[in-house]
């Protein structure tokens, strides 16, 4: 990353080569190659079972990947070191005991990392910080961040207690109790009412354009990615286009993505 690249804040954020990755046997992502630079929200859409939450995975490090190379913040995923604290992910499932006694606000605050910490975690995994040095920029952060999903009014209810919706909601919170570079979204805004998911994009849109967040969402909603993302990479094993939406959702592109039977998505302009 040089240093104009920098001060013009659009540069790589994320370089993706020829990736291929197997869930067990099964070849689920083939040859994939693709970039995302600062400050643009990126949508992958596909078939159910295209490999999109594997490819997601495989970019975090989740899942190991057999060929290719993927570089993020300018190096190899391995060696991301607390460059991964920079990283926000929202899984598709968060599979959790309810019965778990932790409220809302301890749950987001697990997200939270100071920055001038010495040592850290080296895995892009939330770390308990019960030694936090600075516990009242630790409670704004938290508290700012539930008010920024509009999930303020939740912080003392026990995660367990939370509707599907409220959950989603909670989960962006700890994504965005500090600031991050990428966000990674596995769809995120999949059981959140039509006003809920609208507010969502609009969070998402602040953040990029006011704090160069760089966001890479999963979705199904080819409604609203036409309507917020800046890019779509069309996937189904392989990718099948990459553009902008009015270029990567268009009839053809859908068709070569999703199949014959797909029923032929139009527009709203
Ligand atoms: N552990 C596994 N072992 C074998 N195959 C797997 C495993 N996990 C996933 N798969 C297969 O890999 C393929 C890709 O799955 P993946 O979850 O990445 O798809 P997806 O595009 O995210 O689908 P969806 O839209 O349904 O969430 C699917 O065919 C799935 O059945």
């Amino acid at each position: 990353m040089n240093h104009s690249a920098i001060t013009s804040n659009k540069y790589p954020i994320l370089k993706v080569e020829d990736l291929t990755v197997y869930q067990g046997n099964y070849l689920a992502v083939r040859d994939v190659s693709f970039e995302l630079i600062s400050g643009t929200d990126t949508a992958i859409v596909g078939p159910n079972g295209a490999g999109k939450s594997t490819l997601v995975q495989a970019l975090l490090g989740i899942i190991p990947y057999a060929a290719g190379k993927i570089e993020i913040f300018d190096r190899p995923i391995g060696r991301l070191g607390r460059l991964c604290h920079q990283i926000g992910y929202m899984p598709q499932n968060f599979i959790f005991d309810r019965s778990f006694p932790i409220s809302v606000s301890e749950l987001v605050g697990l997200g939270y990392v100071e920055r001038q910490q010495g040592r850290g975690a080296q895995l892009c995994v939330p770390i308990i910080n019960s030694m936090h040095p600075r516990p009242e920029r630790k409670k704004e952060a938290i508290d700012r961040a539930l008010k920024r999903v509009n999930g303020y009014h939740l912080r003392r209810q026990a995660i367990g207690s939370l509707s599907g919706g409220e959950l989603k909601r909670v989960l962006l919170a700890y994504c965005l109790v500090m600031p991050r570079q990428l966000l990674i979204l596995d769809e995120a805004f999949a059981g959140v009412d039509a006003q809920g998911a609208a507010d969502f994009y609009n969070l998402l849109n602040e953040l990029k354009q006011q704090e160069n967040w760089t966001v890479l969402q999963i979705s199904h909603d080819l409604d609203m990615v036409n309507h917020h993302c800046d890019r779509v990479l069309c996937l189904n094993q392989s990718l099948i286009c990459t553009g902008t939406p009015e270029i990567a959702l268009s009839p053809q592109n859908l068709l070569a993505t999703y199949g014959p039977n797909f029923s032929r998505y139009h527009h709203r302009h």
